[in-house]
């Protein structure tokens, strides 16, 4: 483990990252990389240059990308794996986390979120504020699960697909890669198509 942590991203999600990794005490030093270059520091962390300068600092930082677009966070992990970063994973000390919880590089799970027994969270998740992921879920990667939304047990969301802020989902149910689910939204069967999906029940838009 590297004492250094660089965040690339500088603006809301980032800085909720931010402050998970300072609640967190394992870095000496944690900075960003932003592409605004108007923005010098944000949470009192300083801001030592654009995205570019990651491979600069590979070496000495371990990195983690503090961007809430799925597609974008993807693009930026993907590369920064291929790059051979070191990229940890973050866990906001109020969080509760089961037996055989499985969060791979990349994913963040943020205060007051819940993540029962033998749930599996792919790379460059975000788990949301006081979302919760029930027993037996499968997360794949570049997923995200906004604030205060609730998994049952055994539900498998498929990559990139975001669930937005309050949304359910009931169990033993699958959510294809690449959907979008509204906030609030109520999910009580399968999605198999990729799509835009809201409402109670939801219906696709
Ligand atoms: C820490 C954080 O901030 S994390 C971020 C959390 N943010 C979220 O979860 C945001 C979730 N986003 C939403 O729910 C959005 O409304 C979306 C993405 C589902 C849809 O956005 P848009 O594509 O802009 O759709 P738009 O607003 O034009 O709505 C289209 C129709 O769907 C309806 N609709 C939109 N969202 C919802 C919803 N969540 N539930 C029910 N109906 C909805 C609209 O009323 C509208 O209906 P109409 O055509 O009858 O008027």
């Amino acid at each position: 483990m590297k004492n250094k942590l660089l965040i690339i991203g500088a603006s809301g999600h980032g800085k909720v990252v931010a402050d998970i990794a300072l609640k967190m005490n394992k870095w000496k030093t944690i900075a960003f990389l932003d592409d605004d270059k108007n923005i010098r520091s944000s949470m009192g962390l300083e801001v030592i240059g654009t995205s570019d300068y990651v491979f600069k600092h590979i070496d000495d930082y371990e990195v983690f990308v503090g961007i809430g677009n799925n597609v974008t966070r993807q693009k930026i992990h993907e590369m920064l794996e291929k790059a051979g970063a070191s990229i940890p994973v973050l866990i906001h000390p109020n969080t509760v986390i089961g037996s055989q919880v499985d969060l791979e590089t990349g994913t963040v799970v943020m205060a007051g979120a819940v993540i029962n027994c033998c749930t599996k969270v792919g790379k460059g998740c975000i788990v949301n504020t006081g979302s919760t992921l029930d027993h037996d879920n499968n997360i794949e990667d570049f997923v995200h699960i906004s604030p205060g939304a609730h998994l049952a047990g055994t539900v498998n969301v498929g990559q990139g697909s975001w669930l937005g802020i309050g949304s359910v989902v009931s169990n033993n149910l699958n959510i294809t890669s690449g959907c979008q689910v509204g906030a609030g939204s109520v999910v009580v069967r399968d999605i198999t198509e990729s799509g835009l999906y809201v409402g109670v029940p939801v219906r696709r838009i």
